[in-house]
């Protein structure tokens, strides 16, 4: 990873956000490539670009793809994701083998540099993009078509629908679910098109999201598009013990040898009635959610980082008990066994027929056991008062693979050679 003079020079000021850095970015393009510098992403220092991430984090150009546990979870946020839901096409055991490796194969290879389809452009040189491709099976893959209904991780189910959802079928589930990150949108999608490309007749896209992380406004923390603040307070992805706790499968689990340092992810697609949410008077949005708008502080502090206090606020009369962070996270002994990692991004799909804006957020998070953590939390949050402006509309539970853990492993190889 190179981080010199030059690097710094390239990094717009926080203040001009994404748009600035795509601008930047596509005039230094040229530059970069003459210099041999392996692509202007490369250098650029995310969290000078990237809002939300940490001043003291930066994402290098090439991720490492190899390890106990697969990138992207606890990798810092690249600026756009794309998440998509698959069924596998493959009608046995030496399919699906052929589809992982395949997978594997390509990913080891687009990580270290992606590169444009097209024929014209087919020589240049690939750019690394602090790629991450990251696997997960869902409950389905575990049916009579592979043999492997006896090997299904432990807390591995369907999504269920919860009380405030309305969940539309073609957006839900899949056997397989990929999410790629990366800092250009286009990377995504030359990503995607080499792996459907690659296993063709393997798989069948169901549903994908495009999205994208909003550039910190005026700083900190990024916002979406309901204008909070977003993904403030996570678990420490820097301790390995708050991780085994939280994230990993590790033992002891109780879940099958082959899926230890996997994790679950739990994909939501929320979409926002922005139009009722506008006309809401900001203090009340505020009571909401339980912070302030401008800064991201929790109702009874200054800053976004101050931590709440509610148990110098038993009644609420500062940060109500209905507010969204105080019935998500109570900061309980008794709760905290039920945070998770939040990974989420931002949608923007247009207009609806009826002419409303349709953008949301693709709520990700990641944790040790869907039921303990992420379902807890929701049930926690049925009927809160922010749920009258957000809808959920699709997504899925998938168990996300273990790491590849060198040049001769591939996805899933524990799952697939032990049965
Ligand atoms: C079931 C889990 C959660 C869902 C679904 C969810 C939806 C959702 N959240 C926001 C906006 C914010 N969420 C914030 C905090 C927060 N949210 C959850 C969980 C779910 N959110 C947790 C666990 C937390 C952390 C609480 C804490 O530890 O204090 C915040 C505050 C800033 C932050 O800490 O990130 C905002 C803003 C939206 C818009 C949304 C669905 C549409
Ligand atoms: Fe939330």
């Amino acid at each position: 990873m190179r981080r010199d003079q030059a690097d710094d020079e390239r990094v717009p000021p926080r203040d001009e956000g994404r748009r600035g850095f795509l601008k930047c970015a596509a005039g230094m393009a040229g530059a970069a490539a003459a210099v041999g510098l392996g692509g202007e992403a490369a250098a650029v220092p995310a969290s000078r670009t990237a809002a939300g991430l940490r001043e003291d984090r930066q994402l290098p150009d090439q991720i490492p793809f190899h390890g106990h546990h697969q990138s992207g979870i606890v990798t810092p946020q690249q600026l756009f994701a794309g998440f998509v839901g698959f069924d596998v096409l493959a009608e046995n055991r030496e399919g699906l083998t052929e589809l992982f490796q395949r997978l594997t194969k390509r990913s080891r290879i687009l990580v270290a540099g992606v590169k444009p389809q097209d024929e014209q452009v087919a020589k240049e040189t690939p750019t690394p993009d602090s790629l991450t491709i990251t696997l997960g099976v869902g409950a389905s893959l575990f049916d009579d078509r592979f043999g492997l209904s006896g090997h299904k991780p432990r807390h591995l189910k369907a999504m269920p629908a919860f009380p405030d959802d309305r969940l539309e079928p073609p957006r839900c589930h899949g056997d397989l679910s990929l999410q790629i990150c990366a800092q250009h949108p286009d990377a995504i999608v030359h990503v995607l098109r080499d792996l459907t490309r690659e296993t063709e007749g393997l798989l069948r896209p169901r549903w994908r999201a495009d999205a994208f992380l909003n550039p910190s406004r005026p700083s900190g923390s990024p916002r979406t598009f309901i204008g909070f603040k977003d993904g403030i307070v996570n678990p420490d992805t820097g301790s390995d013990r708050e991780m085994d706790r939280l994230m990993w499968v590790t033992p002891p689990c109780g879940e099958p040898e082959w899926a230890l340092g996997g994790s679950y992810q739990v994909l939501r697609l929320i979409r926002f009635h922005i139009e009722k949410w506008d006309k809401l008077p900001v203090a009340r949005q505020e009571r909401i959610f339980g912070r302030r708008k401008a800064s991201g502080a929790p109702l009874d502090g200054e800053q976004e980082t101050d931590a709440p206090r509610y148990r110098d606020d038993p009644h609420g009369t500062k940060i109500p008990l209905n507010s969204h962070i105080r019935l998500a996270n109570p900061r309980t002994e008794k709760t905290d066994n039920s945070r998770f990692l939040r990974r989420s991004y931002n949608y923007d799909a247009g207009f609806d027929r009826s002419g409303k804006m349709d953008l949301g957020l693709v709520f990700c998070g990641y944790q040790q056991d869907p039921e303990r953590q992420f379902a807890t939390v929701q049930q926690r949050l049925q009927h809160e008062p922010l749920s009258e402006f957000v809808t959920p509309l699709g997504g899925g539970y998938f168990f996300i693979l273990p790491g590849v853990r060198d040049a001769d492993d591939w996805f899933g190889s524990r799952l697939l050679e032990k049965v």
